[in-house]
């Protein structure tokens, strides 16, 4: 089975990522491709970030229409600040060793990856997909080429900080995120500053 990893904070989930998976899903032939919400994103330590409930509730409805899209809730149930290394552990354990394992990241991401927990043990554990992302430069020159591979993904200019910065500003988020993500949204009340709801 050949099962690619779409760890992300997704506050909220948007299209970016899932033309990412996709795409990745389609030239790697996944059989699946598991969206992994971040439990507390360390590196993300200065941005305030949404109850993982909610986070995790927005990945759901995003991916509930593609039969090959799953969620897996492992770095929320497993506490504490959220490292690459154990949900790879942790989906190998669930997966069992036949399976080939995908981590796919954005440019972005996959630029600072050398910072992470345990960076050397990480490729071992998966295969690296780098996806191409507006405004970063997609570059492995600083990461082991045979467990990398780089994909150039239609360009999507849509981050979860601009999607946040709109939904405050009472801008519209219609067809950046899915409908039912903007609906998700506006029921929550997620992102509006406190007493403007
Ligand atoms: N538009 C995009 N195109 C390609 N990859 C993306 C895009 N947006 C996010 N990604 C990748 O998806 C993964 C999860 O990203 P994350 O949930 O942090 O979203 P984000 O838009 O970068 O959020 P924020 O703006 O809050 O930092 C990362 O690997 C990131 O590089
Ligand atoms: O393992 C780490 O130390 C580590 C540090 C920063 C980010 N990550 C992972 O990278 C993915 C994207 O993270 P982020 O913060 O850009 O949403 C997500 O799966 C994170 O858990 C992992």
């Amino acid at each position: 089975m050949r099962v690619g990893i779409m760890g992300g904070t997704f506050d909220p989930i948007h299209h970016g990522h899932l033309v990412a998976a996709s795409e990745v899903a389609d030239r790697f032939e996944l059989d699946e491709v598991v969206f992994v919400p971040t439990g507390q994103p360390w590196q993300k330590s200065d941005v305030a970030v949404s109850p993982a409930e909610d986070r995790y509730l927005m990945t759901v409805i995003a991916t509930a229409s593609n039969p090959r899209f799953t969620v897996s809730r492992v770095d929320i149930d497993r506490g504490g600040p959220t490292y690459t290394v154990d949900t790879l552990r942790d989906l190998r354990r669930a997966y069992g060793t036949e399976a080939d394992l995908f981590f796919i990241t954005g440019a972005d991401a996959l630029d600072k990856i050398l910072s992470w927990k345990d960076a050397g043990d990480l490729f071992e554990l998966a295969h690296f997909i780098g996806v191409t992302r507006p405004g970063f430069d997609l570059n492995a020159e600083h990461l082991p080429a045979s467990t990398v591979s780089l994909v150039q993904v239609p360009a999507m200019a849509i981050s979860s900080t601009d999607c946040r910065r709109r939904v405050e500003a009472g801008m519209p988020v219609w067809y950046l995120v899915p409908d039912g993500v903007v609906q998700y949204i506006a029921k929550r009340g997620l992102y509006r500053k406190v007493g403007n709801n």
